[in-house]
């Protein structure tokens, strides 16, 4: 998917909600667990209920690695289950040496190899442009970077200030934006960091940003938007728990529903206030 289907995709929708598909077994709701494949039940029941008020799908790989081959194949499924109009994240966390990485990249994007084509894959930028290049280097596939992270741990090396005075997490913005364009590189910023957002726009003003942290991890989507939103709205602002656990009886559908329904309104809101 390109940048401007993603943007069409956003204005159609009102919508820069992504669902996160942390689908995990010991939570999803017990009358699924006789079904043949209850993973795949289960998503298949959020996105049916989710799609128009989305834009875009983040299954976590380590939700689906952890089951062995049962957990692949429910992953396969679900992106074969994803409507093409929405934007699909493998969040993978992926790279290493360059010969590594093409097979990662080969894993999440070449359909002919593994069976899975993802329109993207999350990146850790930590052994730098070799690491990072291979996956840029299939065609119409995005690479999204980690630069500032939702978790109290992120702070232990990405706020570290170098000699320069520069923190770390800019100096992977200000590298790594020369390794690909805005049409082919986002960035993972943690909507519990929306403070940094203005520093962050200063150096990539025209990047699409993955924010995952509102929901269970407390960020605020009004600051996130205020602060993030550029001429393409350039965020996807996912919820995974609060949303596909926002019930966890045999209405769980309906209540993942409702949780994306409020999302959305806010951001249709949103949209017509802060897209600039
Ligand atoms: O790359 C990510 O998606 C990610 C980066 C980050 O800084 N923080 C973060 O929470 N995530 C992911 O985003 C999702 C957040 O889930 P919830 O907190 O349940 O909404 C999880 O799949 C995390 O692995």
């Amino acid at each position: 998917m390109t940048k401007t289907e993603l943007f069409n995709q956003i204005k159609t929708k009102k919508s820069y909600l992504c669902v996160g598909l942390d689908t995990d077994i010991k939570k999803i709701p017990k009358h699924l667990l006789s079904s043949e494949d209850p993973v795949f039940e289960f998503n298949k029941a959020i996105i049916d209920a989710t799609s128009d008020l989305c834009v875009s799908y983040k299954p976590n790989i380590a939700f689906y690695e952890a089951m062995g081959p049962k957990g692949w194949q429910s992953l396969a499924k679900t992106l074969e289950y994803i409507p093409k109009d929405c934007f699909s994240i493998a969040d993978a966390k992926r790279g290493d040496i360059g010969n590594t990485s093409s097979l990662y990249a080969r894993a999440f994007f070449d359909k002919s190899a593994s069976g899975m084509s993802f329109d993207s894959i999350t990146v850790a930028p930590y052994m730098g442009k070799d690491s990072v290049s291979p996956f840029l280097e299939f065609e119409n596939k995005w690479v999204i970077l980690l630069a500032l992270t939702s978790n109290e741990g992120g702070k232990d090396f990405q706020n570290l200030e170098l000699a320069e005075g520069t923190e770390v997490y800019k100096k992977v913005l200000e590298v790594s934006k020369n390794w690909g364009d805005s049409e082919r590189l986002m960035y993972v910023v943690g909507a519990t960091r929306a403070e940094k957002l203005r520093e962050i726009r200063a150096i990539v003003p025209d990047s699409f940003l993955l924010v995952p942290g509102v929901g269970a991890q407390g960020g605020s989507l009004f600051e996130v938007s205020k602060y993030g939103m550029n001429a393409t709205c350039g965020l996807l602002v996912n919820s995974s728990r609060g949303i596909i656990y926002a019930s966890s009886g045999e209405d769980f559908a309906e209540k993942a529903r409702e949780e994306a329904q409020k999302i959305q309104t806010e951001m249709a809101e949103y949209l017509d206030q802060f897209l600039k």
